[in-house]
């Protein structure tokens, strides 16, 4: 039985632009509360996934309960619900956000706001939470807390006066944070006895204990045994578990009105949850859901390819296995001529991309080929009807086509004054449009839209790289708008190699054509013909490339009747060959698509 009363809880998250200290902070915390022994406190507990680790960011949603002995004598529960740093998890921070009361800002003391830390902070100003502002690593030579608290109030346009200064590594002051929660938060409002109402906050797999399903409480009680209903859809289940995390799953009879804790309940996937859900009780159901929150949807996506086609079934096994934790990914089977058989998926952004990618090659042991990321685009047709393209290889004819309409988002750069140029010209360079532009001190703060198929494919590495690091960037959706926009094929003799074929601003296509065919001539090796290489929008070729003939006998070399060496040489031909994909008359190897796939004009 948890009886905590409600004035004894306090429920924050922890919200910062990356890197500046967050997971630091929030270990502090649990080790200052006793949650962890220091030498379980060697890993950052709550990045507790390899990739996040080995990247040292946040990608799960976590939770943990901490118990506080304040000044006041009284000792607290504190609720800490990480949140993901990076902006294609936004949406994982708002319902976060939407299970406590209040935040943490922390700000790295030498590095001041960035564009993460706005975006963060606006999504907790919406939740209409209490923010306490920490400028962290004080302890750093280069720490500027006065100029940074001045920076907090003038573009974040919160007060500033009473942020803590503190040092997460060292632990100076984490004692400061922990009396501010108690103090400056407000406790959780809640009714014991009305109709059990609790927030589906997050769900994900476990091996042992099935979907665990991540609530906060918001009224009623929330009991071992009892049989609860998902208000969206009527569904049944019995709880067998209730608890808490310490951070350790810890078993209680009940969690009441502003707890925060875990249920299982025997439910077979991820995907019977939904996120923003409201689950109460089946035999004395609430009248009303709680507000739930925005849905996750796929901004990006891409097709995976199995280089062996044998790992095909391994591939669905592994995606699905994936898909049980994220359901916030997807996927559908696909076939390239190109390529083979594969899957269509679709990610929140491009680091969701690249870790299920990443985790696919390490976790599932998989050699994949991924085409270009693609957005989705809203094709008219001049039937009257309209449709959504995730992939370019289906785009109908062009005489069949009215209008098309692209994703536009809202970007807010910040870098410092002396970078702004390059920064501009690289955001005009992609279609650009300025919104806002302001300054702080010595750093800019650029607000553009953009076009997302301008960003998809490097604009984040372009935009460090014309920064040199320093500037910072967040985005979010803004609509969709018409557009000139072309599919461009790239054929190899004649025949269209689909997974190549992508789709660019008419402005763009001429230049990104001449690309990829300079880049497949160096990456095509040369064989027994001529090899034409193309780029073309409907039958019009707008780049051209050829490949000269030659004449290779790889044995050739042997003279004399050395078998073994020439079988040994033959044997290598064929290790090759899997490799290499059969097009028309021409082999093209592997290489070359990964290659000419890294979309750089
Ligand atoms: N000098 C100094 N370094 C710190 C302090 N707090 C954190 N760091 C370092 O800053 C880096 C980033 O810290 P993290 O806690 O991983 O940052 P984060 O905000 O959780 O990052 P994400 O999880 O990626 O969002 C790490 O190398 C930390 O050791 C501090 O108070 N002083």
């Amino acid at each position: 039985m948890t009886d905590t009363p409600l004035s004894l809880i306090r429920n924050f998250s922890i919200i910062a632009h990356i890197d500046h200290g967050k997971s630091t902070l929030a270990d502090r915390l649990i080790q200052t509360c006793g949650g962890l022994t220091e030498r379980e406190m060697t890993n950052q507990v709550l990045d507790n996934m390899d990739i996040e680790r080995e990247r040292g960011i946040t990608i799960k949603a976590q939770t943990v309960r901490l118990s506080y002995p304040a000044k006041d004598g009284k000792t607290y529960v504190l609720n800490l619900m990480d949140t993901p740093g990076h902006v294609d998890f936004a949406y994982e921070v708002s319902r976060s956000l939407a299970a406590c009361e209040g935040s943490l800002l922390v700000v790295d003391a030498s590095q001041g706001v960035e564009a993460q830390t706005l975006a963060n902070v606006y999504q907790a100003i919406d939740a209409h939470h209490e923010i306490v502002p920490v400028l962290n690593k004080i302890d750093l030579p280069a720490a500027e807390p006065e100029q940074v608290r001045q920076q907090i109030e003038e573009v974040v346009g919160i007060p500033a006066d009473d942020a803590i200064e503190i040092s997460a590594k060292t632990g100076l002051n984490i004692i400061g944070v922990l009396e501010a929660l108690v103090t400056r938060l407000p406790p959780p409002v809640g009714d014991a006895d009305a109709p059990l109402q609790a927030l589906l906050v997050d769900s994900w797999y476990d091996a042992y204990l099935g979907v665990i399903i991540l609530v906060r409480v918001k009224n009623g009680r929330l009991k071992r045994h009892s049989k609860i209903r998902m208000m969206s859809n009527g569904a049944t289940h019995t709880v067998e578990q209730v608890g808490v995390f310490s951070p350790a799953m810890r078993p209680l009879d009940d969690l009441g009105p502003g707890e925060i804790g875990y249920i299982n309940a025997a439910i077979k996937t991820v995907a019977d949850c939904n996120i923003g859900d409201t689950i109460t009780d089946d035999r004395r159901p609430a009248s009303q859901a709680l507000p739930g929150f925005k849905a996750s949807i796929p901004v990006v996506w891409c097709g995976l390819f199995p280089i062996d086609a044998d790992d095909f079934e391994k591939l669905r096994e592994s995606l699905g296995k994936l898909r049980l934790n994220d359901a916030s990914f997807h996927f559908e089977a696909e076939t390239s001529a190109a390529l083979g058989f594969g899957y269509r998926c679709g990610f929140l952004g491009l680091l969701h991309l690249e870790i299920i990618q990443e985790r696919l090659t390490r976790e599932f042991n998989l050699d994949l080929i991924a085409t270009a990321p693609s957005v989705v685009y809203r094709i008219h047709r001049t039937n009257g009807t309209e449709e959504e393209l995730h992939n370019p290889a289906d785009m109908p004819d062009g005489s069949l086509i009215e209008s098309i309409e692209e994703p536009w988002i809202r970007a807010t750069i910040m870098v410092p004054d002396e970078y702004l140029g390059p920064v501009l010209t690289l955001c005009n360079d992609r279609r650009g449009r300025q919104v806002d532009l302001t300054y702080v001190g010595t750093r800019a703060m650029a607000v553009y839209r953009l076009p997302l198929n301008e960003v998809v494919f490097d604009f984040y590495d372009r935009l460090k790289s014309v920064s040199r690091g320093y500037a910072s960037f967040d985005y979010a959706m803004d609509g969709y708008e018409e557009s000139d926009l072309v599919r461009i094929s790239i054929l190899v003799n004649l025949e269209p190699v689909d997974a190549l074929s992508f789709i660019a601003h008419r402005s763009a296509a001429e230049t990104r054509g001449r690309s990829i065919c300079g880049k497949l001539k160096d990456l095509i090796p040369r064989q027994l013909f001529k090899i034409a290489i193309q780029a073309a929008i409907g039958g019009r070729v707008i780049a051209r490339e050829t490949i000269g003939a030659l004449s290779k006998d790889v044995t050739a070399k042997c003279y004399g009747g050395d078998i073994s060496r020439k079988r040994k040489l033959l044997d290598k031909q064929k290790e090759g060959k899997k490799r290499m994909r059969q097009f028309g008359k021409v082999e093209i190897p592997q290489t070359a698509f990964l290659a000419a796939l890294k979309m750089d004009a």
